[in-house]
């Protein structure tokens, strides 16, 4: 589906939150964090009026390390039409919160779902203007890496994966969803591609060692493999060397595959007006969603 009423130009907003400290107690540094959280995005939008989407990073009220996800998991609604019950939910109702206050659509980072058999989930939930749940997604690929000496993690250890690609609809089109190291797999964008996506948005946390690698060239790889817009939304880096050292560097790369804005290490906001008539422009020009041969390279 394309964008309604003749909507083509929007404003992205990607709010690079500060890292979230690992040795305060779980209710303060939770606390704090969404406090944070929602001072950015007031300053950003502040910054920028034409603002109508705004997105947050991955885990952007817990540390991100597999020892937090537990203590600082909570339970997290599905979609669903009437603003939801946040009660037990202190994440989701800051999140309502800002959704509604500002009259935003919110990608709104990830959470530490917990569903109700005890399972946890690095979850993603979007808001509309109303505050209403539009669309959840649970990340899909764990990031489960063994580069001795340098980064070693395992999400799997404490995390399940979800098991469904993840695409909604808006007054701007039709945008993808996926988390941090789902960027890696270009199947995942294509399916996105595929249910109609003109935008595809990553909330992430990459590393100081797979970050200046690898980051902005799959967010590239991806714009071009699909020919949407790719936008990544990291927290900045800890100054702590025992926390996590995300790279930061939020960016939003165009259909053409042209960096638009890159943050670099420190929390502050990047704003882009995405264009769908240039999007547009890109795929007629380079037809390749008419030229593929799924019939030589189809993938098990
Ligand atoms: N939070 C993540 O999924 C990290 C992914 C990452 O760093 C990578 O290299 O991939």
């Amino acid at each position: 589906m394309g964008s309604e009423g003749g909507v083509t130009k929007f404003g992205l907003l990607l709010c690079q939150t500060p890292p979230v400290p690992s040795k305060k107690g779980v209710a303060e540094a939770k606390t704090d964090a969404l406090e944070a959280a929602k001072k950015l995005v007031g300053e950003g939008i502040a910054a920028h009026p034409g603002a109508k989407m705004v997105v947050l990073p991955e885990m952007f009220a817990c540390p991100y390390g597999t020892k937090f996800f537990e203590p600082f998991c909570e339970p997290v609604p599905d979609a669903q039409a009437a603003e939801p019950n946040t009660d037990q939910s202190p994440s989701v109702k800051v999140l309502v919160d800002i959704a509604k206050s500002h009259g935003v659509w919110l990608v709104g980072g990830s959470v530490s779902e917990r569903d109700s058999a005890g399972k946890i989930y690095n979850t993603c939930l979007v808001f509309n203007p109303q505050g209403h749940i539009v669309a959840k997604h649970r990340k899909v690929h764990l990031f489960d890496i063994d580069i001795p000496g340098k980064m070693t993690f395992k999400e799997s250890e404490t995390l399940s994966a979800g098991g469904q690609v993840t695409t909604f609809e808006s007054p701007f089109g039709t945008i993808g969803v996926g988390i941090c190291y789902d960027v890696r797999f270009a199947e995942l964008a294509l399916s996105m591609r595929q249910r109609g996506a003109q935008v595809l948005i990553y909330p992430g946390a990459f590393n100081t060692t797979t970050g200046p690698a690898h980051w902005r060239i799959l967010c590239q790889g991806r714009a071009l493999d699909t020919q949407c817009y790719v936008a990544v939304c990291s927290p900045a880096r800890s100054e702590d060397a025992g926390d996590y050292p995300a790279w930061g560097h939020s960016l939003v790369v165009d259909p053409w595959g042209e960096v638009k804005v890159e943050l670099d290490e420190k929390p502050g906001f990047a704003f882009v007006d995405v264009d769908l008539d240039y999007l547009k422009d890109v795929r007629t020009r380079v037809p390749i969603s008419m030229q593929k041969r799924p019939e030589l390279y189809e993938l098990k």
